[in-house]
């Protein structure tokens, strides 16, 4: 059977190819940006003043002058101007251009302003002894114009678009979304609002991967099929149709009732793999339609859907928009665990920070892979490699964190 990281190289060499498309700024907020975004001025595009209170030429401080007729004011928004004799100041705001011939500011805190005379009152500041270039923002320390300030790959999100706002881009390039359909199958599942009755049960798979799915900015619309073998070839071929991806539950196993497979083959989709060598989610099935369409049919016992979602779909989605791969992060066993079978498992963890930096990972080990509630508690699924089957206190390992 197929080991985990052969399937998820397989999986990730069938991205979606997805196009571009440009969008107004706020509507960028979660997507990715597909072009390279510079400064058009310098960071910041003048020498900035950075406190309020009064600019002066730092020669005359340093002659021994602590007292400047104050000749006007410099406030944020205006044209610069100029401090011309010396001996003089101008009082200026936070956000001004810092006017021609001065070269330090005192803050209000450190003077006096009594009938149009500055006067310093305060030598030591919180922030040192007054400096030549004290509180102010040279132009250009921060970026230069024509700097690459974001590059394509980008997840925008409140900072990045700030500084695309600063840069005067109202709209951005992004990676368009794919259409992606959520659909469960299965005789015993009803509706959230429905009372089922002793042998059914209400659907929540679906609902999980929405909400899981929202994370990459991904609105995914939401089906079911009865486990019909007609119905489910007509339900998934209309769907095959409208849609970038899709994303199955249930009926992929080796019941009466799991048509899953055989039917995605029959509408033409080209099965990559059928089952890997982990617990849970081992009857997972991937393929992909020679138009380019990809369907991922998840096992449905509910900690399966989970662990698969997390560990192949979402990654899968994240760089076919054209992110990084998320980095991966590591958990120490706070307590020892023993699995024999020879192949990967996972087991959900719930996790802690230490004082002294470490991540320890708490095995939640629940009573199986239909049991969803037990992840209520869990931050994550701890993978654990096959050819082992003891797992120390302490040893690390890598942990698919879930959302919270
Ligand atoms: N003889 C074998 N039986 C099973 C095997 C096997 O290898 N040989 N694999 C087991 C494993 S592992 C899993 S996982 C499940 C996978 O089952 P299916 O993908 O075929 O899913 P179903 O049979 O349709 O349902 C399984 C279980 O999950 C519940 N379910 C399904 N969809 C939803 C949903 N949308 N929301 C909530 N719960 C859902 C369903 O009611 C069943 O209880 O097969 C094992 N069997
Ligand atoms: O893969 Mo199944 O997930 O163990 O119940
Ligand atoms: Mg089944």
């Amino acid at each position: 059977m197929l080991s985990v990281s052969d399937a998820f190289s397989i999986t990730q060499q069938q991205l979606l190819s997805l196009p571009t498309e440009t969008v107004s700024l706020l509507d960028a907020n979660g997507r990715v940006l597909r072009e390279a975004i510079r400064a058009d001025r310098d960071f910041p595009p003048f020498n900035r003043v950075a406190m309020d209170g009064i600019a002066i030429r730092f020669a005359d401080y340093a002659a021994g002058q602590r007292t400047f007729r104050v000749i006007g004011i410099q406030r944020a928004g205006q044209p610069q101007q100029t401090l011309q004799d010396a001996g003089t100041c101008l009082e200026v705001m936070t956000g001004a251009m810092l006017p021609i011939g001065a070269d330090t500011i005192a803050r209000y805190e450190e003077i006096r302003i009594v009938d149009g005379q500055a006067s310093i009152v305060v030598e030591n500041t919180p922030f040192g002894p007054i400096q030549m270039g004290m509180h102010i923002h040279p132009q250009a320390t921060d970026r230069r114009a024509g700097d690459e300030l974001m590059s394509v790959g980008t997840r925008l999100g409140p900072s990045e678009l700030a500084v695309a706002a600063s840069v005067g881009q109202s709209t951005l390039l992004v990676t368009a979304l794919p259409r992606v359909a959520l659909v469960s199958t299965g005789d015993e599942l009803v509706d959230v609002a429905s009372t089922p009755l002793p042998y059914q049960i209400r659907r929540s798979n679906t609902y999980m991967l929405q909400t899981a799915l929202v994370s990459l900015g991904i609105q995914a619309t939401l089906h079911h099929i009865v486990d019909d073998e007609e119905q489910l070839e007509k339900g998934l071929e209309d769907l095959l149709a409208t849609n970038d991806m899709l994303i199955l539950s249930g009926g992929v196993s080796a019941g009466k009732a799991d048509f899953v497979p055989d039917t995605l083959e029959k509408l033409g989709v080209q099965k990559h793999f059928h089952k890997i060598d982990q617990r849970p989610g081992k009857p997972l099935w991937f393929g992909t339609s020679p138009s380019g369409k990809t369907v991922f049919a998840l096992p449905g016992n509910p900690v399966s859907t989970v662990l698969c979602a997390y560990r192949y779909v979402l990654p899968y989605l994240r760089v076919s928009l054209g992110l990084a791969p998320a980095p991966i992060r590591y958990a120490q066993l706070a307590e020892s665990v023993t699995f024999k079978p020879n192949m990967t498992y996972f087991l959900p963890v719930r996790l802690t920070s230490e004082m002294d930096g470490r991540t320890l990972a708490h095995p939640l080990p629940g009573s199986g892979s239909a049991d969803f509630a037990n992840l209520l508690a869990a931050d994550g699924f701890m993978e654990f490699p096959p050819n082992q089957s003891d797992f120390g206190v302490g040893d690390s390992f890598q942990v698919w964190e879930t959302i919270r």
